[in-house]
């Protein structure tokens, strides 16, 4: 029978997950494949560490004597950093190779060049794990909506500050605390700073837009902010309103331009992001043809971030080209987006002496703690007048919970 050979360049949570996964489902990707698939070789960068790895495989830390094996069919990437890696997979598919890569923060910026390249070299490239984890969300966007006209994508992305928020409101733990779990579990960026700055969704929202839409909107016009400003006063006072955090990823198409931003909202019990909890992600796509469908799973960690790889191991194997779906995809139009619409907001650091005719005051949680009705224009705004002052937007729309609460003084 013959053989594909694989190479996997990183052995940390990604790569020793795929490792364990080909051997224990050998059996069904031959089945599928008609081919058994081999490991032939392990990059890794400190030879020091200690690896469970059959003797037959080649383990370097040296690129070149990886391309230079006998046959080498296809080379997973699961380091971190733009580089060396954009380097070796340019090499791998200029070596006749596919690609297949976990690595979002350089498929973000090297993606359209990559598959270019790819479709250059007759290869293909599967990224199904540079976005949301095991959900299949990119091979449902380029493969089963391809008449469909997708208008807004929205989602849960980064699985680290689900993990945490979650953490934080049910089991009270710090900030710290829950962090360091996050990364003893497997789901943090080697440097975390990308998951709870809202780096690491930000770059998932740029690869989310290019499936959806065929184009980026202008990285510097992205609103991106992450978890950091949350505290358990806040996630308690949120509880109280029925309301909680969910750090979000949004895109839509309005006009001819793409808005897109990734930062903490809050959502009542109704919005389908209430309950995706912990390592959770979740991606909900709004379409001409279908309305709207909610894909939800594990966002991160060993296994599904596995399992999203081994599915595009078969994709590839099955000589998908390269480009389709991600420099054309024409997306749908939703028209302009009001600005001047009155959102509900959750403030903290506003006084109760302060007055406004174009703010509606809804409930109080705590001290300076109040749900307000006004437009993004007017928060902006009060955020320059009143140094202190953090918001955040509810998603949909907010009916009280605190009918009790003594709010007389402030209408
Ligand atoms: N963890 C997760 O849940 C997910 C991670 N990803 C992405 O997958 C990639 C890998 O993540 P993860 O496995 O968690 O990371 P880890 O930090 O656990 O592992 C990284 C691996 O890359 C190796 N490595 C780093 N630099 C080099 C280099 N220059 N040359 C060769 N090997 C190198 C390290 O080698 P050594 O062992 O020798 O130190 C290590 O084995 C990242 O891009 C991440 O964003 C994507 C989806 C989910
Ligand atoms: N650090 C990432 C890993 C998966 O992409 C996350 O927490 O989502």
């Amino acid at each position: 029978m013959s053989v594909i050979k694989v190479a996997i360049l990183g052995f940390g949570t990604v790569g020793q997950g795929v490792y364990k996964t080909i051997q224990s489902h050998g059996e069904e990707l031959t089945a599928v494949l008609g081919k058994k698939v081999e490991v032939a070789a392990v990059l890794i960068k400190n030879n020091q560490k200690e690896r469970e790895i059959s003797e037959e495989v080649l383990v370097t830390t040296n690129f070149g004597e990886i391309l230079d094996l006998p046959q080498l069919d296809i080379v997973v990437e699961a380091i971190v950093d733009k580089e060396p890696t954009f380097t070796f997979l340019k090499k791998a598919i200029k070596h006749g190779c596919h690609i297949i890569t976990a690595n979002k923060e350089m498929f973000a910026h090297h993606g359209k060049e990559l598959i270019e390249l790819a479709d250059e070299n007759h290869v293909s490239i599967g990224f199904e794990a540079t976005v949301a984890g095991g959900i299949p969300v990119i091979q449902t966007l380029r493969e089963l909506l391809k008449i469909n006209r997708v208008d807004q994508v929205q989602g849960i992305l980064n699985g680290t500050s689900n993990f945490i928020l979650t953490e934080m409101r049910v089991k009270k733990q710090s900030f710290a605390q829950s962090l360091l779990q996050a990364q003893l579990n497997g789901y943090a960026e080697a440097d975390p700073t990308n998951d709870v700055e809202g780096y690491d969704a930000f770059y998932k929202t740029m690869i989310l837009s290019r499936i959806s839409f065929g184009e980026e909107p202008n990285w510097h016009a992205v609103e991106r902010e992450g978890i950091t400003s949350i505290t358990s006063e806040l996630i308690a006072a949120a509880e109280k309103f029925g309301l909680r955090f969910k750090h979000v990823a949004s895109l839509t198409k309005a006009g001819n331009q793409i808005k897109a931003s990734v930062k903490p909202v809050l959502v009542g019990q109704e919005h389908p992001f209430y309950h995706v909890e912990g390592v959770e992600n979740a991606v909900n796509v709004h379409s001409d043809i279908v309305g709207r469908i909610t894909l939800q799973g594990p966002g991160a960690g060993m296994f599904p971030t596995a399992s999203a790889v081994i599915e595009d191991l078969v994709y590839v194997c099955q000589s998908h080209p390269a480009k389709r779906s991600y420099t054309g995809t024409p997306g749908g139009n939703i028209g302009q987006k009001n600005e001047d619409k009155k959102e509900y907001w959750l403030v903290q650091g506003l006084t109760k002496k302060y007055a406004a005719p174009s703010i509606t005051w809804i409930d109080q949680a705590a001290n300076e703690i109040f749900i307000i009705q006004t437009t993004r224009k007017e928060v902006d705004q009060l955020a320059i007048q009143q140094g202190g002052l953090v918001y955040y937007p509810i998603l949909g729309e907010y009916e009280t919970l605190l009918k009790d609460t003594a709010l007389t003084a402030l209408l």
